[in-house]
């Protein structure tokens, strides 16, 4: 018998600023994949809604406040993560308020897509930076 794994749903942020750049967090020592640069976002608790959920962690890990509608989907990573399967729905945004603050990650940077390509990132990302390039407008990096 086949045994499929546990989903898990993580929503992240694209914010891109006026210039074209998109912020990236650094994840903390103690986690998994510390070190490593991502997208913000967090995991879809129970009862939320992705738009709840990524509204939440922008504000938790960002002190920014951004409305669902200011928000809309662009794509998606789906990788294995362990035991489970990972789910990462990729939002862009257009409009927040505050400045982007690191209450949770290590450093925060705002980084061109051909930036983003020379950035140690999670496996799972790395199959976006070419739809995010495009939908920036952006030529992708070839490797
Ligand atoms: N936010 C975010 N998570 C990502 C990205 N890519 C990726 O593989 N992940 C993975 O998705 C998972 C997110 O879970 P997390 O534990 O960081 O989420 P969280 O903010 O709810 O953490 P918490 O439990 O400390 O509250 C991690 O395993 C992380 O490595 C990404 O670009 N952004």
């Amino acid at each position: 018998m086949e045994i499929y794994p546990t989903l898990f749903p993580v929503v992240a942020a694209l914010l891109v600023d006026d210039t074209g750049r998109v912020l990236v967090q650094q994840r903390p020592q103690g986690t998994a994949m510390a070190g490593l640069w991502e997208f913000p976002g967090g995991k879809i608790e129970a009862g939320e809604s992705p738009e709840t959920a990524l509204v939440r962690e922008l504000a938790e890990e960002l002190g920014i406040t951004v409305l669902p509608d200011a928000c809309e989907p662009l794509t998606f990573a789906s990788a294995t993560l362990g035991q489970k399967h990972l789910i990462l729905l990729l939002f862009r945004c257009t409009a927040w308020q505050g400045e982007p603050r690191a209450l949770h990650a290590t450093a925060l940077r705002w980084a061109t897509v051909a930036e983003l390509y020379s950035l140690p990132m999670p496996p799972a990302d790395l199959p976006l930076l070419p739809i995010i390039a495009q939908s920036l407008g952006q030529k992708p990096v070839c490797s």
